[in-house]
């Protein structure tokens, strides 16, 4: 299925989620498969929990850069602060943003620096936590696995876990033809969960199964716009590979305008990405 128009993206209720578990795992089975995105809504976190976490990126983002640094991205971590540097295969330009992507055990701004930081943004990444093993035990039931096979693979307590939240802010721009925010890409890991606020369009998504062009150029996307409150969903390569491919990751790309003023756009995304040392074999066991 390739769409010519945006198709309708399903937005998933988990409300009562233990006496609706098989509703909901139907929605999501045939979101991932069909569309290769979808919202969550009734998720947990409130839209004030929401905006408390973007008030905190905010603050972070607005210290000076030598105080950023302190926390520098380490390539081999993939930990840290990055500024314009995270080069895109897909356009060969690096995206026109920062972001500080966070670990359980890495560094982590001081409260001196951002009062409050860690204390309520590791709440947030508990909440993400929560919501991340919901879907992914609906996921499992519906490949044929045990609900809770990739339970131990995700174990967050574990030392070899690789998931990380990623605090995002694109700056405000004029006239941005030829640049882009985010070049198109997938993502690698096994679940993402995206966080964004009211106003701050951009997101571009490319749906369907037959979006698999290289960096899916010459296929459709359309965009996404931003709400407080709903959780942008999306597939990653590993799950896409452990599913044998009957769930899909996606394209998706975050653009400002070609012509006239795109304001600042922060974004937040919990990358499901599980431990290192998980053996992913799909259900076909190729
Ligand atoms: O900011 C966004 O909306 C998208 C971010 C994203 O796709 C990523 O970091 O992988
Ligand atoms: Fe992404």
């Amino acid at each position: 299925m390739v769409f010519d128009t945006m198709p309708v993206v399903p937005a998933v209720s988990l409300k009562d989620f233990d006496v609706r578990k098989e509703d909901i795992t139907k929605e999501l089975v045939e979101a991932c498969e069909y569309t290769g995105f979808l919202t969550l809504v009734d998720h947990g976190i409130t839209v004030e929990e929401i905006n408390a976490q973007f008030e905190l990126s905010k603050a972070y983002f607005s210290l000076p850069h030598d105080v950023k640094a302190r926390i520098p991205h380490d390539v081999k971590t993939n930990n840290g602060w990055e500024y314009k540097s995270q080069l895109r295969p897909s356009t060969q330009m690096v995206d026109q943003k920062e972001s500080l992507w966070l670990m359980r055990r890495s560094q982590w701004p001081s409260d001196e620096e951002v009062p409050g930081f860690r204390k309520t943004t590791s709440n947030f990444i508990s909440k993400c936590e929560n919501i991340s093993d919901k879907v992914l035990s609906c996921l499992s039931l519906a490949l044929g696995f045990p609900e809770s096979y990739f339970r131990n693979a995700m174990d967050v307590t574990a030392d070899d876990n690789l998931t990380q939240l990623r605090m995002l802010h694109y700056m405000a721009s004029e006239n941005a033809a030829g640049t882009w925010r985010a070049g198109p890409h997938t993502d690698i890991g096994c679940l993402t969960l995206l966080f964004q606020r009211d106003g701050e369009d951009g997101l571009e998504i490319c749906p369907g199964r037959e979006s698999q062009h290289s960096y899916g150029i010459g296929d459709s996307f359309f965009p996404l716009g931003a709400k407080t409150g709903p959780i942008v969903v999306n597939i990653g390569e590993m799950l896409m590979a452990w599913s044998d491919d009957r769930l899909k990751a996606n394209f998706h790309r975050v653009r400002a305008k070609d012509v006239g003023f795109s304001p600042d756009r922060y974004s937040i995304a919990y990358f499901n990405t599980g431990r290192k040392s998980a053996v992913m074999q799909g259900p076909a066991k190729k």
